[in-house]
């Protein structure tokens, strides 16, 4: 990928929303499309996502060769460039990855990545990778736990970054892991996000909007599904849901 661009709005409905307006327009990116306030952020699952001011909202709009299959692995880059970010700030060795892609500190969701794609009028696939991370704010309002940066600051750290600061930090990291993967293939950034995601072989319940599954996580498959074995012995990949683990049905 060539060296993303940045774009800074003052407010958007959606910086996904922005993108995929962009793209439908013939935008290729690579560009960051970063907002101090998003009047209608979503959330993976048609979910909500509150973005209160000093929090950061960004999404990298690329457009791909791949089959989406194989470019939605570009999660697992996302996940694996916020929890660089929050490293950056936070207390040593208090961020952990949740699959697929939250990306928690001490345990309470700090982040979280919606990618969504579409054809671009090239016929290349377009992404839309949208992250939102809780530098200043977390809400109160969540059915789980929920922080931010500005809670665990590490002791030589005053004030969590300014949106600006954490953008520049998120895209480094970003564009660092994106040359991992583009160099080495998929297989090493799986390793790499599968060593900051505790859990994978703990038991676990899978909410997949029409059904509930429970069972015990058996790692990751190589496409970064989660490997789910059921009480009846078969095996469960699970490739889209949110699942809790260290729980029960
Ligand atoms: O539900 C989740 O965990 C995903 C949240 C993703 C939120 C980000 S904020 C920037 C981008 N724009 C949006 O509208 N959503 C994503």
């Amino acid at each position: 990928m060539s060296a993303a661009a940045t774009v800074l709005l003052d407010q958007t409905d959606s910086t996904n929303a922005e993108a995929r307006r962009r793209a439908d327009a013939g935008e290729t990116g690579p560009v960051w499309i970063v907002a101090r306030r998003q009047t209608s952020g979503r959330g993976r699952r048609g979910r909500e996502w509150l973005s209160e001011t000093g929090n950061l909202a960004a999404t990298l709009l690329m457009t791909t060769a791949k089959a989406p299959a194989e470019a939605a692995q570009v999660t697992f880059i996302a996940a694996l460039a916020v929890a660089d970010l929050l490293d950056a700030f936070v207390v040593r060795d208090s961020v952990t990855i949740k699959w697929p892609n939250d990306v928690l500190i001490k345990g309470a969701k700090a982040a979280g990545i919606l990618v969504e794609s579409g054809t671009h009028p090239s016929g290349r696939l377009w992404l839309a990778v949208g992250i939102g991370v809780n530098l200043a704010h977390a809400p109160d309002d969540t059915e789980r736990p929920a922080t931010s940066v500005a809670a665990h600051l590490r002791p030589d750290i005053a004030y969590a970054p300014p949106v600006e600061a954490g953008a520049a930090v998120l895209a480094d990291a970003f564009a660092v892991w994106m040359g991992r993967w583009e160099t080495l293939g998929f297989q090493p950034v799986l390793d790499a996000w599968a060593a900051r995601t505790p859990g994978l072989d703990q038991p676990c319940v899978a909410r997949l909007g029409h059904e509930t599954v429970s069972g015990v996580a058996d790692g990751v498959a190589p496409d970064g599904s989660l490997r789910m074995r059921l009480a009846d012995g078969s095996l469960r990949l699970i490739s889209a849901g949110d699942v809790f683990f260290n729980e029960a049905a």
